[in-house]
């Protein structure tokens, strides 16, 4: 029997938001912290056994208060402190989950960045269908523009076959046990290259299966993200 588990990623500082009071993942979304919108959609999944957010250690108690004040106790919700970086923020949710439940061959973690309120309920449901077949799952977008790349930021060094590049966005979803040994398997260095957590199963070789995303599922990173997300309210742009 599998066991499913949501890991909420919100242990960031959101530094590219500027200069704010707090931490992005906490700023208000039509009055509701942003935070919370992601967690509701959880939440209303009952195939996620566990939902763990992780939140950086001075914002612990606040994470807890605002998930009292907007949606009070719930028996599946727990926090716990983040890490250094995002991957290690997942790795921390995984070392809660062995400590308290033991970690066994068929539990799944479908992790998620906590700014990406706009996540729908078939992404979600196609996230835990899949990682169940394939170890690992990503949520992606096919490339709008044409991609380009350059290695010193000044000229362009190749200009990759569109039709075959999509963005990267969460959730991103694993058989805990084949993430874990694919992670102890990286160098350092490897590691800090990382801006995602498929890739630490890609470079391993797994074979890391697509599920289609949103354009509205966007990552809430600056200014400029806040005024889009509070558009798509606005708009009704996100729907399911
Ligand atoms: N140590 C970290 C770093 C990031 N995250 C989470 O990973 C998600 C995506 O990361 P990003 O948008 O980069 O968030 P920040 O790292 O907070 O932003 P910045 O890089 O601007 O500081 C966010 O929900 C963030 O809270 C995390 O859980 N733990
Ligand atoms: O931690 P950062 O926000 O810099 O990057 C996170 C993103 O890479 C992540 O949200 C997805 O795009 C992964 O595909």
């Amino acid at each position: 029997m599998s066991v499913i588990y949501a890991e909420i990623l919100a242990g960031g500082k959101g530094t590219r938001m500027g200069n704010v009071n707090m931490p992005k993942q906490f700023l208000a979304l039509n009055k509701k912290p942003i935070l919370i919108h992601t967690l509701e959609k959880f939440i209303l999944n009952p195939e996620f056994d566990k939902i763990i957010v992780v939140s950086p250690r001075e914002w612990l108690n606040y994470t807890n208060d605002i998930i009292q004040r907007y949606i009070g106790y719930h028996e599946r919700l727990v926090v716990v402190e983040g890490g250094s970086d995002r991957n290690e923020s997942i790795m921390s949710g995984i070392r809660y989950i062995e400590q308290t439940f033991g970690l066994f061959d068929d539990d799944y973690i479908v992790t998620h960045d906590s700014v990406r309120p706009f996540l729908t309920h078939r992404i979600i449901k196609e996230n835990i269908e899949l990682v169940q077949k394939y170890k690992a799952v990503d949520t992606a977008i096919g490339a709008i523009d044409t991609i380009i790349e350059s290695e010193d930021g000044e000229s362009i060094s190749q200009i990759p076959k569109r039709h075959m590049m999509y963005q990267g966005q969460t959730p991103q979803s694993f058989h805990i046990k084949t993430l874990v040994s694919s992670y102890n398997q990286l160098t350092a260095a490897q590691k800090s290259e990382l801006t995602d957590a498929c890739k630490i199963c890609s470079l391993s070789g797994i074979d890391v299966k697509i599920v289609k995303g949103e354009m509205f599922n966007i990552k809430i990173t600056t200014p400029y993200d806040l005024k889009v997300a509070n558009a798509i309210l606005q708009e009704g742009i996100a729907n399911d």
